[in-house]
């Protein structure tokens, strides 16, 4: 295999396949080499998403946010008038969910079959339901399988994978992992600012008891061993984009030196 070094990130992205939307090409990759990842998990509302895919844009890297599959099978248990509580029928819709996701930090999609569902998996009733469908270990085990499929059939230079599990489960052996973290009360506040239609008391005891029942499932409230904490609580947006890429290129420098035997 070939190695991928952060250094050679910020050109290298074609998009080719069903997997991920086009993206301009400045350099090739080697064929047959591997995607470096940068894992990063965190609770409800801690930035994860917005984040990795402004990252992801610096880096010249694909995009690939986990929570996605997650909230579009629950979405589509939903249309199937399935229970999402209930394991045995959330696995029966899972053996026909045709998913597809655009890597592209850029021109970010969702597919189910033909139907596009950016939009929809982020309504309330598909994040009421989604910590159900989320619990089921034969879910976790399918979906940990396509992500992992996902970033390899990415043919950039690496992917910025975000979620709940990545740094421990999906992609524990990733070169630089990350927690990306806030307080509660500062996670709340910024999700409810973006969704200024709903109530800002019932917005933030919908992310704790989201948070709430994701943890009873996964760790991702502590960092695990070799994982680094980046807390966002007083940090702005911008600041909080650099802080993770100052861990991604000392973690990058680190694993050089290493390699080198520095
Ligand atoms: N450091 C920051 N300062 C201010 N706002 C931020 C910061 N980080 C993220 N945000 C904003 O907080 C909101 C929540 O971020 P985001 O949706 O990326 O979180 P998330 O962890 O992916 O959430 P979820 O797991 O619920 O999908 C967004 O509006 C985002 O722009
Ligand atoms: N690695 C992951 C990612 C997500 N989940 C579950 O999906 C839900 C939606 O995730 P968002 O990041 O889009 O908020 C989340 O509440 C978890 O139930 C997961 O289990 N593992």
């Amino acid at each position: 295999m070939t190695d991928r070094s952060i250094a050679d990130a910020s050109g290298a992205s074609r998009a080719s396949g069903a997997s991920e939307a086009a993206a301009a090409s400045a350099a090739e990759v080697p064929a047959g080499s591997a995607p470096v990842v940068i894992a990063i998990d965190g609770p409800a509302g801690s930035g994860k998403s917005s984040v990795s895919k402004q990252v992801a844009r610096r880096l010249g890297y694909g995009f690939l946010d986990t929570g996605a599959a997650y909230r579009a099978l629950a979405w589509h248990a939903l249309e199937h008038g399935v229970e999402t509580a209930d394991a045995a029928s959330v696995l029966d819709v899972l053996g026909e969910f045709d998913y597809a996701i655009s890597l592209d930090p850029d021109v970010f999609w969702v597919r189910v079959g033909t139907s596009d569902v950016t939009a929809a998996i982020r309504e309330p009733r598909v994040t009421d339901a989604v910590s159900g469908v989320a619990r089921v270990p034969a879910v976790r085990e399918s979906v940990n399988d396509l992500f992992r499929a996902l970033i390899a059939a990415s043919d950039r230079a690496g992917v910025v994978v975000e979620g709940r599990d990545i740094t421990t489960v999906v992609a524990p052996d990733a070169p630089v992992r990350i927690l990306l973290t806030a307080a509660p009360e500062v996670r709340a506040a910024r999700r409810s600012a973006e969704l200024t239609t709903q109530d800002a008391a019932a917005v933030a005891a919908a992310l704790h008891r989201r948070d709430a029942k994701d943890a009873a499932v996964v760790d991702f409230l502590t960092a695990a061993p070799g994982v680094t904490v980046v807390d966002s609580t007083d940090l702005d947006f911008e600041q909080t984009v650099d802080a993770v890429l100052g861990v991604i290129h000392a973690g990058v420098s680190e694993q050089t030196g290493a390699r080198d035997g520095r």
